[in-house]
């Protein structure tokens, strides 16, 4: 299979969907990859260093969308639906929910759809959205209290205080893998740490994770207005896997926070859950200011640290790629429930049933229609 890799183009995007061990390990098993020049760059991967590991450097994007399967990182921008066609796999993050247009794109020109963050281990676990997790956890943390400071907007604290003077007080909605690693970020560094989640199992977990250096509190409208309204740094970190992030942060509720607080947005690819992130900003923009509070909504906050998020990302998402090149996207997605849940789009419908949901769009189960195209 000829297997396309086109540069990123969002906002300080520097990560790419592969490095040279990826050509490396699909080239070894028989396929042909295009690299466009200079997709590695940002992420300090050279032309020289993916030829040598047996790419093919082309010099534009639309000689690396037209191979058979697209492997990107971020979903695609509306300047690159133009590369799509029929029977095209593409194998990168979506995040469909908030997206009708590229939904409708992909649907039109009956793209085969493969998101990362929807493919699903029978734990429950999300293996492609893992390792991005894990950095937008830890970049939440930094980022909070780097906001926190007076010359960033902020309210001009320290989230470990000192000796004398009381810690910040974070706040993290969702006790996931971004929820997580948040938290050890900010216990490391001092703060006073809740995190509050839905699911019972989830906070013992998190008890025995962090014993009595955090609190943990069930999530419900009452003790998130309680737990906002106190706090410097709120981290939005919920996730309902394919679907638009719940508002559980309500208008009202930011408006409660004393001025120069700040809230990170983390969930912010699939809609956010604060009533007022209204936007989505960029690393460039990151920050806006609501009702004294400072606004966080970057949607692609790897994308500042590329080196270990790319590879990061390729260790996870290589190995998937390598399957669907040699089986092809039928046999590979049949034969591996995890994958299946991948398939967001197929010959023109959704089939993935948040997605359909959040569109009102007709849904078709990607089992069935898989084994309909075999
Ligand atoms: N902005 C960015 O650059 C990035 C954003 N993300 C996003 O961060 C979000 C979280 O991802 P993960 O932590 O990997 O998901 P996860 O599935 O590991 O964790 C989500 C948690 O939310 C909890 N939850 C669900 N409903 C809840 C509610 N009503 N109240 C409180 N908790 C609730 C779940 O029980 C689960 O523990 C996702 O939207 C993901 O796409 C991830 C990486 C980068
Ligand atoms: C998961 C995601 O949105 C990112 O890594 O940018």
């Amino acid at each position: 299979m000829r297997v396309g890799v086109p540069r990123e183009i969002k906002n300080n995007e520097n990560r790419v969907a592969m490095t040279p061990a990826g050509v490396h390990h699909l080239v070894e098993a028989g396929h042909e990859v295009l690299i466009e020049t200079n997709a590695g760059l940002g992420s300090s991967f050279t032309d020289k260093q993916y030829q040598s590991a047996g790419a093919k450097i082309v010099s534009s994007a639309k000689e690396a969308w037209s191979a058979e399967m697209v492997m990107k990182v971020k979903e695609p921008l509306p300047e690159e639906y133009q590369f799509f066609h029929e029977g095209l796999i593409l194998f990168t993050y979506l995040h469909l929910a908030p997206e009708p247009e590229l939904t409708k794109a992909l649907i039109d020109n009956k793209v085969i759809g493969i998101a990362y963050e929807t493919v699903q281990l029978p734990n429950r676990s999300l293996p492609l959205l893992t390792p991005m997790s894990e950095v937008a956890g830890r970049m939440a943390a930094q980022i909070g209290g780097q906001f926190l400071e007076k010359i960033n907007g902020g309210k001009g604290i320290l989230l470990g205080g000192i000796p004398g003077v009381k810690r910040a007080k974070v706040t993290v909605v969702g006790g996931g893998i971004v929820g997580t690693n948040a938290a050890k970020i900010a216990v490391g560094l001092g703060a006073d740490v809740t995190i509050l989640d839905l699911n019972p199992e989830r906070l013992r977990q998190l008890d025995d994770i962090f014993g009595t250096s955090i609190n943990t509190l069930m999530s419900n409208p009452f003790n998130i207005a309680q737990e906002v309204k106190d706090s410097d740094l709120v981290i939005g970190a919920v996730l309902i896997p394919g679907a638009k992030a719940p508002r559980l942060v309500t208008e009202d509720m930011i408006k409660s926070m004393r001025e120069g607080s700040v809230i990170v947005d983390v969930a912010i690819d699939q809609g956010g859950i604060f009533e007022t992130t209204d936007r989505i900003t960029t690393h460039d923009d990151p920050t806006y200011v609501k009702h004294g509070v400072v606004h966080y909504a970057v949607a692609n906050m790897p994308g500042a640290v590329p080196r270990t998020s790319t590879i990061g990302l390729t260790n996870v998402t290589v190995p998937y790629a390598v399957n669907i090149a040699n089986k092809g996207y039928i046999k590979a997605c049949l034969e591996d429930p995890a994958l299946l849940k991948g398939v967001n789009t197929l010959d023109g419908f959704v089939t993935f049933k948040a997605v359909a949901e959040a569109h009102g769009a007709e849904y078709r189960d990607a089992e069935t229609l898989l084994k309909q195209l075999a």
